[in-house]
């Protein structure tokens, strides 16, 4: 019988994920205990309410409301509270008492990691976190590690697996944005407050750190340009699709130039799009994420797999659990972020995107021209123009109205902003009806 060491746990959090961590450090901890070389002990789950029901299989001594006692003696701290405060205390905390720390809050790491991060370079300790972006995905440690010698020059994502349920769902089902929210939120995929996955607030904090990883600069969630859902109406979403198109909210991390000069520069950003049927990320089905990652000498990569849920999301912790229990028994510092490149992060509006536009205008001689030179004068280039016309009385009044749908050539954003809102402007324009991005075409 090999004696080993023994590590302790210390859970933060027993929801969602927390429960399903606790139940599988419970079930297969002899195994993992194996694989690391010491005993791995679940020491407690830190919680908001005792009184809560909880999952039977998890014994009712390990639950307490004291999160800073637990920690107390921990050699890996499992943070999986959700939020600012006081995860961010327990974990500097954590730190500071030279534990490792995993956890799978990007919300927090996206606005104080470098606080986090220093720390944990200072003490020498390791903070990991493969369950903050893609769920289940690995997608941390292959940027980290496995693409550490490459240079990475694009990653086009659908990180959020409650948006794309809920797209999904819209666009399978007929169902409305609502009703899909309220069974993503059912299913445990949503954030504690759903505002964060339909404003695109969670995917713009999981493309701060995807573009920070990829481009070795320390890229703010401020930096990254964001839209969400809202706004997506189930018109839009029939609408694209009988164009040959799904909706899909996309997190795009690009090394970008400078428009001035040249120089190397990143543009983040998050928006719903409109993306070919064809194109792979269409296929992303319910809550699960893909990642696309371009290298230089990899060339294309996919990372596909589940993005949200309880049970998924406990694979990636621990994974980070048996990483940090293996770099105790092994010992040595941690492994630093590398945020070097300091490259600039530009706005939304030097990315190079395409507009798709739907427009109603009056149907009269001249109106088609003087579209056209709205968008040569902004220096926008149409690529596709479809026209319906609608017969008097019947969509726009006595007016004879058309309905135009506009897909342009990539330029600027500037150029293609510009455009829209010269469009906006225009007596030739009875109203906007849509505008879109179109991304991987
Ligand atoms: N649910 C999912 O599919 C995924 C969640 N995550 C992240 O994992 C973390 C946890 O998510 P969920 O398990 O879904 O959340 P949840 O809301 O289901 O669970 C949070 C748990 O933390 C406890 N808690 C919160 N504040 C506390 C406090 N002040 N003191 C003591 N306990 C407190 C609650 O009692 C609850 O047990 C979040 O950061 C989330 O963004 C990451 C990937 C996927
Ligand atoms: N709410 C998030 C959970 C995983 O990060 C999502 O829907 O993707
Ligand atoms: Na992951």
């Amino acid at each position: 019988m090999i004696e080993y060491r023994t590590l302790r746990i210390a859970l933060l959090g027993g929801g969602t994920v927390g429960s399903q961590v606790a139940r599988l450090l419970l079930e297969n901890g002899d195994e993992l205990s194996s694989r690391v070389g010491a005993r791995i002990e679940l020491a407690g789950i830190a919680v908001r309410d005792l009184d809560k029901p909880r999952d039977a299989s998890l014994p009712r001594e390990l639950f307490t409301t004291d999160a800073e006692q637990l920690i107390l003696g921990a050699d890996i701290v499992v943070e999986l509270m959700g939020g600012i405060s006081p995860a961010r205390e327990l974990i500097l905390k954590a730190l500071n008492s030279g534990a490792d720390v995993v956890t799978g809050n990007k919300q927090l790491l996206a606005t104080h990691g470098t606080e986090l991060f220093d720390l944990a370079g200072q003490v020498g300790a390791q903070l990991y976190y493969e369950a903050a972006v893609g769920g289940a995905i690995p997608i941390i440690r292959p940027l980290r590690d496995s693409l550490a010698g490459d240079r990475v020059t694009r990653i086009l994502g659908i990180v959020n697996g409650t948006t794309n349920y809920v797209l999904d769902r819209m666009d399978v089902d007929g169902d409305e944005l609502g009703e899909a929210l309220a069974v993503a939120t059912e299913l445990g995929y949503a954030e504690a407050d759903p505002t964060a996955d339909i404003g695109g607030y969670d995917a713009a904090a999981k493309a701060a750190l995807l573009a920070s990883l990829a481009f070795h600069t320390d890229v703010p969630l401020e930096a990254v340009y964001r839209e969400g859902i809202e706004d997506i109406t189930k018109e839009q979403v029939d609408l694209a699709r009988d164009m040959g198109y799904a909706v899909k909210l996309l997190a795009i991390c690009e090394r970008i130039a400078v428009p001035e000069t040249g120089e190397a520069a990143v543009s983040a950003r998050v928006y719903p799009a409109l993306v070919p049927r064809r194109h792979p990320l269409a296929a992303v089905h319910g809550a699960h994420n893909a990642v696309f990652v371009q290298a230089e000498a990899a060339g294309d990569l996919m990372f596909y797999g589940a993005g949200a849920g309880g049970i998924q999301t406990a694979s990636a912790v621990l994974g980070d659990v048996v990483s940090a229990a293996r770099r105790h028994v092994a010992g040595g510092p941690g492994v630093a972020e590398s945020t070097h490149a300091e490259l600039p992060v530009l706005p939304v509006s030097a990315a190079v995107t395409r507009y798709h536009v739907t427009l109603h205008v009056a149907d009269q001689p001249g109106v088609l021209a003087e579209i056209a030179r709205l968008f040569a004068e902004n220096g926008a280039s149409i690529e596709t123009v479809v026209q319906s016309s609608a017969a008097p009385g019947t969509a726009g009044g006595e007016t004879p109205t058309a309905t135009l749908v506009i897909g342009t050539h990539a330029a600027l954003e500037a150029s293609l902003a510009a455009t829209v809102e010269a469009l906006r402007a225009s007596a030739a324009v009875t109203s906007i009806a849509h505008v879109l991005r179109i991304e991987g075409a």
